[in-house]
């Protein structure tokens, strides 16, 4: 340890004349803001999908849930960090979970006692019952994670309806350890959910809900809570001055009220508003300087003595091996400063990264010493800090990996590929616009495609049943042969195109069964990317994803789906659609290298994507749809930022779309989002054809397509795939209403608002062939001129 060090870090005694150093006396805190919930083998996924098909119980359920807090708390324990995070398990969502604890439960799944402590309103919110329509779902900030949409009316009482936090709280103090609840605060809280009642400001309900806030903080304080963590996400957005003012009068309004508070914020830059949060009551403040390291100094000046710093210097966003040496050389000045009052963690809550890397068996050594998952990053996290509190020798074994990994990465030859820098370096200038404008498109297409009006069709995968996700195992394992795999997809392929034939649809898919994930099938076939095995990541419920990820020069070494798709044309004569999953969106659900900026990433995948566009036309695939659910995710969290980020992202869309004749139509597809404030971009995206996901919000989406006079065509989604719940057609009817309403009806669409892979063949049998029926009545009412 360097003496100039070890003195900084120690409270030093004068005594007789000697200088008597006082080891650790001054320790910077290790501490987390949050733990993926799912498991490191998706146990928590298994049991939620076994409880909704009733294969086990309740109990068993819950049983589930506290084996995973207690197996993750005793690992955050082991490695070093200091608190017990509870409140971040669910078992659906975190903020469904504030809605429960705070009886904001909306009238329609309400029960009769008033409690949600049960589990069949918990799920009724989350997912629908019984004809009762499922809260909306969204995006949570720039994530690929999905929250529950909290719904306000001016009736919306509030008061504390759950136990389960308190609960969870003895759970952890029982096992010996110092619980940090952690909750979303209150004024994200309701700046993210959405008014069910007209003339009505959800910010109103602030006082309300603070009452509730405060007595859920006095309980804390008498189970003898130290510690409680606030979310408060929100403060990356762009906050009008009389929102910080509702923000601030919040805190002041809980000042009185509970443990000592930390104050998190993530996601962005919240500089602009240190002065104000500095001054607030509350005992600590948390920062993400992954995302905004600039924001660290904005902080460390005048930060009142009273409050800790956390900093969030290890990625929670993605899969890097941090770079111990530059985290602590970052945070050497915070350090000598606040001593104690310095808090080390992640960015943001774990949620976002897969649960461990020792769940990888075949990444090659000098790829897997560039990662790290949840677990090891909380064994970062405690490095940093002992190199802060103790010196670097301290840590010099994970000093020393962590400095390998960071020179085997800058230098490795894997990752450049200078073929792919000259073949960007060389696009033409021309390579993102159609040969000719929509108008004259249209016509080359109608002419082509010869389709009714009100055309149907479906967003591009059909069920993925137990058998086709048992063959894809089986497959990856090796227990099956290609040739016997290749046959099971191929009949599964003829199976969906009998069934829309049967149905009626117009514009056929071939249903996606060979792909395990719209965007891993993508990546597994790209240059430039490597998957793993167990890196699974919740996206919504019991869904998860495990993204793909992106380490190098991005390149196509073969067509991708060309075979598939010319295979599911052979058997029909209605058009084929050809599906892709466009640039944005595989960038946006990968993890990212960040050596370059990811408009460089996003480039080289369209051009890779636009050489699968040329090769599926060349092939006789009229129409082909590419993929961009992710594009408004993608958008920076801050207004002055989107211009930048719309103008690379459409135009790697118009690279990948562009390399087609006119009457070869494009189509793209959009959900989970709103759109309404990106319409110039959509409409820069230059698709003849945009299928978006409407039905739960009643249509309200489209408006804005209506109000901006979007130009090309639309197919509003009337049916929400996320629900069990089957719309009848009269419901089919009244949204296809609302569409013609403000959409001529010659250029609408009708279409599911998804995919319809999470969905069940009876379910889907049944609303395609009423969709079908649907359109064929409005033919009828609005007929061609
Ligand atoms: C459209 N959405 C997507 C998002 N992000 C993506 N990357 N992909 C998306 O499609 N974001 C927004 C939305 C909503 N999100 C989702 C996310 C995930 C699902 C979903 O259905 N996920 C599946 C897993 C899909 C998958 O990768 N399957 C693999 C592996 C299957 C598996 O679990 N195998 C078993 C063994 C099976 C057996 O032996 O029988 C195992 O490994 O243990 C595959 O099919 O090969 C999920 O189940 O969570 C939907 C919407
Ligand atoms: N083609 C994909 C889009 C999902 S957003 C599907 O149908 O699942
Ligand atoms: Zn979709």
């Amino acid at each position: 340890m360097k003496m100039e060090h070890f003195l900084k870090n120690t409270k030093a005694e004068e005594s007789h004349g000697c200088i008597i150093a006082q080891e650790t006396t001054i320790m910077v805190v290790a501490h987390n803001l949050g733990f993926p919930r799912i498991g490191a083998n998706r146990e928590l996924k298994k049991a939620q999908e076994s409880f909704w098909a009733g294969t086990i119980s309740e109990a068993e359920l819950i049983e589930v849930g506290r084996e995973l807090r207690a197996k993750h708390w005793a690992l955050q324990k082991n490695a070093g960090i200091a608190f017990a995070p509870v409140g971040d398990f669910a078992f659906y969502d975190h903020v469904l979970n504030v809605t429960a604890l705070v009886g904001a439960v909306p009238p329609r799944h309400a029960n009769a006692s008033g409690s949600t402590a049960d589990l069949k309103t918990y799920f009724s919110m989350a997912r629908g019952d019984a004809g009762v329509p499922a809260q909306d779902m969204t995006k949570w900030f720039d994530t690929n994670y999905h929250y529950i949409v909290p719904e306000f009316a001016d009736t919306t009482k509030f008061a504390i309806a759950d136990e389960s936090l308190f609960a969870q709280v003895s759970e952890a103090l029982a096992a010996g350890l110092r619980p940090k609840p952690v909750l979303v605060g209150p004024f994200t809280y309701l700046y993210l959910g959405k008014e069910k009642s007209a003339g009505f400001a959800r910010l109103s309900l602030l006082p309300a809900l603070l009452e509730v806030y405060a007595a859920i903080l006095d309980r804390l304080t008498l189970l003898g809570v130290e510690w409680v963590q606030l979310d408060e996400p929100a403060l990356a957005l762009d906050l009008t001055a009389d929102k910080l003012e509702l923000f601030a009068s919040a805190y002041a309004r809980l000042a009185k009220h509970g443990p000592k508070k930390l104050l998190a914020t993530y996601f962005g830059d919240v500089s602009d508003h240190a002065a104000l949060l500095k001054s607030l009551p509350v005992d600590g403040i948390h920062i993400d300087v992954v995302r905004a390291p600039a924001q660290l100094d904005s902080f460390l000046v005048d930060l009142p003595s009273t409050k800790v710093l956390s900093v969030g210097v290890v990625d929670g966003r993605n899969i890097w091996r941090n770079d111990i040496r530059a985290s602590v050389a970052l945070l050497q000045k915070a350090s000598s400063s606040l001593g104690e009052r310095l808090w080390v963690a992640p960015s943001c809550s774990l949620l976002h990264t897969p649960v461990d890397l020792a769940n990888e068996t075949k990444l090659d050594a000098e790829f897997r010493s560039w990662l790290a998952f949840s677990t090891q990053k909380l064994a970062e996290v405690s490095a940093i800090a002992t190199a802060l509190t103790s010196g670097e020798a301290a840590v010099a074994s994970q000093l020393a990996e962590s400095d390998a990994a960071v020179a085997s990465r800058k230098s490795s030859v894997r990752v450049n590929n200078p073929e792919v820098r000259a073949r960007i370096a060389q696009l033409p200038a021309n390579s993102d616009a159609r040969q000719s404008p929509y108008p004259v498109r249209a016509k080359a297409q109608a002419a082509r495609l010869q389709l009714p009006r009100f055309p149907t069709t479906t967003i591009g995968s059909f069920p993925q049943t137990a058998e086709i996700r048992k063959a894809r195992a089986d497959f990856k394992k090796g227990t099956i042969p290609e040739a016997l795999y290749v046959e099971k997809m191929k009949a599964e392929i003829s199976l969906v195109v009998e069934r829309q034939e049967a149905y009626g649809i117009d514009v056929f898919v071939h249903g996606e069964a060979e792909r395990n994930d719209m965007v891993e099938y993508f990546g597994e076939q790209l240059a430039g990317f490597a998957f793993t095995e167990n890196g699974w990541v919740q996206s919504y419920g019991s869904r998860c994803v495990k993204p793909p990820v992106i380490f190098g020069d991005v390149s196509r070494p073969k067509p991708m789906t060309v075979d598939w798709t010319t295979y599911a044309q052979s058997l029909t004569k209605k058009p084929m659609k050809g599906m892709l999953t466009g640039p944005v969106t595989v960038l946006q659900w990968s993890f990212v290298r960040v050596d370059i900026p990811r408009s460089e990433t996003c480039l080289q995948l369209a051009v890779a994507l636009r050489d699968e566009v040329a090769d599926l036309e060349k092939a006789g695939i009229a129409v082909i749809q590419i993929d961009e659910p992710a594009i408004r995710e993608g958008l920076p969290l801050r207004r002055k930022d989107y211009d930048a980020y719309l103008e690379w992202a459409t135009r790697c869309f118009r690279v990948n779309a562009s390399p087609v004749r006119d009457d070869t139509q494009i189509h793209t597809h959009m959900c989970y989002s709103e759109f309404n404030d990106i319409l110039p971009a959509i409409a820069a995206m230059d698709a003849d054809v945009i299928t978006i996901e409407t039905s739960r919000s009643d249509m309200e989406l489209l408006t804005g397509f209506g109000t901006f006079a979007y130009p090309n065509d639309i197919g509003p989604g009337v049916y929400d795939i996320h629900s069990p719940r089957l719309p009848n057609l009269a419901e089919m009817l009244q949204l296809l209403e609302k569409a013609v309403a403000v959409i001529p009806a010659e250029r609408l669409w009708v279409n599911p608002d998804c995919g319809l892979k999470t969905r069940k063949w009876p379910e889907t049998e049944n609303a395609l062939t009423t969709m079908v029926a649907a359109a064929r009545e409005l033919r009828v009412k609005y007929p061609a001129a």
